[in-house]
Order: structure tokens, then sequence, then C-alpha cells
């Protein structure tokens, strides 16, 4: 049985894409039927471009779900519905300064960074999430436009990764949250276009801060290329009350 925080934050990811209007009207410079149509793709599920192995391992942590133990984590490359929308506005309540520099019209293009590549040139990953273990695994697999040393993926696309993946089980485990720190110790290169998985564990939870682990490794797990740890804090607890709303009507099936 999930936890509630969890099946709330859970129910929010699939909510911010369920049932809501879209939440900006779309103004006189938006592209609004290609961005509008693409935003709608879930890039977790597998496509053409994903490897033979990428399917496969797929498939396995799907069978995985099949007995609830594993959740499949959808993945948009953009929040367009109303509820995401109060999601903004909860965000840029709390950095007032921040939210006023922001370029509100260049706001309306703002894509999530992981998603913003074409298929198989950048980020191909697919999430699953163990609550009971307060664990996420990402399967990675990494395109050629993520090249750091020739033939290696750029550390900073590895440390995205981790932080998408990181980043993730805090949220699931706390509600809305920001990376405040994050420790990487790259081990070994890892060759570009490969696959790898970062196994993400949620440690500890003090107050707002969440403490979050994982490591990367060969597919055969054979090789550990690089560990980080992490600290999330929760924004504002005060304000759950809010987040609660987002998420309202959006818990997935007990
Ligand atoms: C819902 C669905 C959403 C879907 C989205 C999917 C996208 C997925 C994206 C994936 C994920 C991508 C994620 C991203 O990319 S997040 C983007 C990168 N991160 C940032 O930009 C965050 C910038 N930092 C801040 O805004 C603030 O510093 C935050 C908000 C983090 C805390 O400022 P706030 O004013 O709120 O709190 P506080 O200062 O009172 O501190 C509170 C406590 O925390 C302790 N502390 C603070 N900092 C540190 C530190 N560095 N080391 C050690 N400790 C630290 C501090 O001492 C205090 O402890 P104590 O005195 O109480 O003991």
């Amino acid at each position: 049985m999930l936890g509630r925080c969890a099946a709330r934050a859970l129910g929010a990811l699939r909510g911010l894409r369920e049932g809501a209007p879209p939440a900006r009207s779309p103004g006189p410079s938006r592209r609004l039927l290609s961005s509008e149509k693409v935003s709608e793709k879930d890039h977790s599920l597998p496509k053409p471009c994903w490897s033979k192995d990428m399917r496969l391992l797929f498939d396995q942590f799907m069978k995985k779900c099949e007995d609830g133990s594993w959740i499949h984590l959808p993945s948009y490359e953009d929040i367009a519905t109303q509820r995401s929308q109060d999601f903004s506005t909860f965000i840029h309540a709390y950095f007032p300064t921040a939210s006023e520099q922001i370029n509100k019209e260049k706001l309306s293009q703002g894509r999530i960074f992981t998603r913003s590549f074409e298929d198989g040139l950048g980020f191909e990953y697919v999430m699953f999430y163990n609550d009971a273990e307060k664990r996420i695994v990402c399967v990675f697999q990494g395109g050629p436009h993520l090249q750091g040393m020739p033939g290696f993926f750029h550390g900073g696309a590895i440390a995205t990764m981790i932080d998408a993946t990181v980043g993730m089980n805090a949220i699931v485990s706390g509600g809305i949250v920001m990376t405040a720190n994050l420790n990487i110790n790259f081990k070994r290169p890892i060759p570009l276009c490969s696959i790898v998985l970062i196994n993400s564990q949620l440690d500890k939870i003090e107050g707002r801060k969440l403490l979050v682990s994982c490591n990367v490794q060969s597919v055969d797990e054979k090789i550990l290329y690089t560990e980080a740890t992490s600290l999330f804090i929760k924004l504002n607890p005060e304000k759950e009350f809010h987040i609660k709303e987002l998420v309202l009507n959006s818990a997935p099936p007990a």
C-alpha cells in the first residue's frame, strides 16, 4: 500500500496530465499545434529509438509492477494543465524576487530539460518506484548529443540524470522539494550511448530535509560508474494544504 504522501505525489504526477483543461491560453506568438501535441506524449513508454536492452529492462520492470510492488512513473516534457498552473503559482510565490526576473514570454516555451532533445539523441529514460523500499530505479539510455570526452558521456549529463532520479524520489516522498546539495563521485567514465541503471534510495527525512543517495551501474551490475548523495529541502510545509489542493481528485486508485 502506498504511503499517503507518495500516493499524493504520484497522483500529482498523473493528475498534472489528466482531466484538467490546458492552463495557458495560447498567446499570438505561441505555436500551439506542435508543442501541445508533443507535450501529451508520455516519454517513459517504449519508442523506436530505444535499444533492445532498454526495451528488455522496461519489460522486466513492468513485470515487477504487476503485483503493485513497483510503480511505473510517467514522464512528460511539459506541465500544461490547470493544476500545474497552481503548482507554478506556488513556486513563484515562494521565490517572489526571482519570479519577478523571469521572462514571462519565454516561460510559455518552458520544457523539462531532460525531455527537450529529439528522440534518441539526448536523455531516454524510464523510472520505476518502490514505495516499501523508498527506491527509484531509472533505466537510462543516453544519446550521442550527451558526449563529453570523445566516446563518453558528459559529466553534466550524468549529473542531470542523477538529479532527476534522486529528485523524483524526494518529490514522491516529500512533495514539492528543491535540490539544495548534490555530491557526485565519478568513478569510471560511461561509454556514450550505453544503458545504465541509476539506483536511488531515500535514506532519511529530518524535518524539511530529505537525504537521498544513488549509484549508477552497468546493466549487469559489474561496473560501478558513479555514486552520489543529495539533500532536498521541502518548500514551506505550512503551505501543504495548498499542495493537497493541487492533487485533489488525482490520487491513483487505492
Ligand atoms: C509535483 C510534480 C512536479 C513535477 C516536476 C518534475 C521535474 C523533476 C525535476 C527533478 C529534480 C530537479 C530539481 C532541481 O533541479 S531544483 C534546482 C536546483 N536547486 C535550486 O535552484 C535551489 C536553490 N536553493 C534554494 O532555493 C534554497 O536554498 C532552498 C529552497 C533549497 C532552501 O531554502 P529555504 O529558505 O526553503 O530553507 P532554509 O535556507 O531555511 O534551509 C532549511 C534547512 O536546510 C538547510 N540547508 C539548506 N540548504 C542547504 C545546503 N545546501 N546544505 C546543507 N543544508 C542546507 C538549512 O541549514 C536549514 O537547516 P536547519 O537550520 O533547519 O537545520
